[in-house]
């Protein structure tokens, strides 16, 4: 079931185009994620999804709501990089602020989430003392209160170390499962990136592709293959002109669109390997046939 769709949405800053009529198609409980470079549009198109700003041009539905409906904000969670909590406020008056905002609010799904998140033991202390990692955990617990049908989650792991990710992942897995809870993301990190249902991929201000992520790598990110050689002169000789070769030192990084290419390459060079790795492109690999640029 489709619970959010998105037709021609554009913003203009002045004469800027941030995002030019883009189209999106979101299915109720999947983990969507917008990758993409600096300036490509990715907060931008989430401050037009959230009610944030208002698009220059384009239709934004959110089971037939519109941004400007106060139900919209209802079905919405957000938490985006800076965080908008009281540091003066205690973790627990933080929290209430927010419940004041909705009428029927699930307590018992509040305590749920309090549990989740591991955050007792934190709720008298104030916003501010908190570490990045516990602060994290209350603002995706605040941006949760309401029970939203969907969570607008804007780089949420940036700066956090891998221990917490896990943890926030691990909580929201659970509640994708326990209630459908559909996650809009947009992320520097690949392998968040690699555990969406479906990913857009932007840059300046347009989607370039949209897909699952395996049908992503089946087009456009090939295979690589990492060999260390005894000598690369010679190895180089033997690998074909049409393929994207990197070398560090005796190390090789060879870029080809076929599986059977590259075991065709492993056959011709096999004398010279002392050690290889051969895997699918990842989204990186994606980003750079599509745009001849790393992501970063
Ligand atoms: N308030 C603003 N006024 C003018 N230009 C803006 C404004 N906000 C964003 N832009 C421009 O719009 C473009 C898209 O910016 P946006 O922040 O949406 O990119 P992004 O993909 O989220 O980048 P990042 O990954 O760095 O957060 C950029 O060129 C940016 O400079």
């Amino acid at each position: 079931m489709k619970i959010l769709t998105v037709n021609n949405l554009t913003q203009t800053y002045k004469n800027k185009v941030a995002v030019n009529h883009i189209n999106l198609s979101i299915n109720k409980g999947d983990l969507v994620s917008f990758l993409g470079p600096n300036g490509a549009g990715k907060s931008t198109t989430m401050r037009m999804l959230t009610g944030l700003t208002k698009p220059a041009s384009g239709k934004i539905s959110l089971l037939g709501l519109h941004p400007g409906n106060r139900k919209y904000r209802h079905e919405i969670g957000i938490t985006f990089q800076s965080s908008v909590l009281d540091g003066e406020l205690t973790v627990k008056q933080n929290l209430k602020s927010r419940l004041g905002m909705y009428r029927n609010i699930d307590l018992n799904f509040v305590q749920h989430l309090i549990h989740k998140f591991n955050i007792k033991s934190i709720m008298n202390q104030k916003y501010k003392t908190l570490s990045g990692g516990q602060k994290r955990r209350v603002d995706i617990t605040r941006s949760l209160i309401n029970k939203p049908q969907v969570l607008f989650l804007d780089e949420p792991s940036t700066g956090l170390d891998i221990q917490t990710r896990r943890v926030i992942w691990n909580v929201l897995k659970d509640l994708r499962r326990e209630y459908q809870l559909t996650i809009i993301l947009t992320t520097h990190y690949l392998e968040e990136t690699d555990h969406a249902d479906y990913v857009y991929i932007m840059n300046k201000g347009s989607i370039i592709a949209n897909d699952t992520v395996d049908n992503l790598k089946h087009k456009y990110a090939g295979y690589v293959l990492n060999v260390i050689v005894d000598n690369v002169k010679a190895t180089k000789s033997l690998i074909g002109n049409e393929n994207r070769v990197s070398v560090h030192g005796n190390k090789m990084k060879i870029v080809v669109t076929s599986m059977q290419a590259g075991l065709q390459i492993i056959d011709n060079i096999k004398t010279h390997i002392k050690d290889l790795e051969y895997h699918h492109g990842n989204m990186n690999d994606i980003f750079l046939a599509l745009t001849g640029k790393d992501i970063k």
